[in-house]
């Protein structure tokens, strides 16, 4: 079956600041990028490639890949306004039938078991999704500042890929974006269409904060 992964890194970096883009700062000598990319080819090399940026950022990134002797084989699609709008424009890249993951290019150590097992998950569930369990106790604030604590069992921590066959997609992203879309199941469960959990690894988590490149390099150390 045909597969495809688009690899949303066309966001500002707000939280993480700094001069360099989160996606092409370097994790013991390597952008996360193109870290990120590694993962899946090395995961199928025969996996299709798409990666969103901004269109300012198109140009630097070329160069960066010819700086680093980096070869695999990618499209790049257009950065949109949010998160939403960066996958549809990779969504258009998608030709084919067949599987389709979003993954957060500032993600780049997921493991490779638990991106077979999303894909493998896929083929017979449609929609799947990685998550791991919340290790601290959670309490719910209200607007007043009460709070309660609730039952950590109900609750998932999401991470990505995220995977679905390329139809449901493609359907699920023509529908109008709401501020609720904050990933792809959001976006699929909208239709109606329910999304099957697996076991993501902890090691997968999503660059955001300057605190998370600290944990990034000891990650990488351990590889
Ligand atoms: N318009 C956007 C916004 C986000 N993303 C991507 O979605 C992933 C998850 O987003 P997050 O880490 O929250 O990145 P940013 O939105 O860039 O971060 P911030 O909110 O701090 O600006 C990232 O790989 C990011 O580049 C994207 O492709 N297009
Ligand atoms: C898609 C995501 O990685 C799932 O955890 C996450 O929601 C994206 O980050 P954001 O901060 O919500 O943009």
């Amino acid at each position: 079956m045909k597969k495809y992964v688009i690899v949303v890194a066309g966001g500002k970096g707000l939280r993480m600041g700094g001069d360099i883009p989160k996606q092409f700062i370097p994790i013991k000598g390597k952008p996360v990028l193109m870290r990120t990319l590694e993962a899946f080819h090395a995961y199928d090399d025969k996996i299709e490639l798409i990666v969103v940026l901004p269109v300012e950022q198109q140009a630097y990134w070329k160069r960066l890949c010819a700086d680093y002797g980096f070869t695999l084989p990618h499209t790049v699609a257009d950065g949109g306004e949010t998160r939403f709008h960066s996958v549809r424009n990779g969504l258009a890249q998608v030709k084919e039938d067949g599987l389709v993951g979003v993954h957060d290019g500032v993600r780049p150590f997921v493991s490779r078991e638990v991106i077979a097992a999303c894909y493998d998950a896929a083929a017979e569930q449609e929609a799947v999704v990685p998550v791991t369990d919340v290790v601290e106790t959670i309490r719910r604030v209200e607007p007043d500042g009460q709070s309660e604590t609730v039952p950590r069992d109900c609750y998932k921590l999401v991470q990505t890929p995220q995977v679905f066959t390329v139809g449901l997609l493609k359907q699920a992203y023509r529908q109008v974006y709401v501020p609720r879309f904050t990933d792809d199941a959001s976006v699929v469960e909208a239709l109606g269409h329910p999304v099957y959990l697996v076991k993501g690894n902890r090691e997968n988590i999503k660059l955001t904060t300057p605190f998370d490149l600290r944990v990034a390099e000891v990650l990488a150390d351990a590889e």
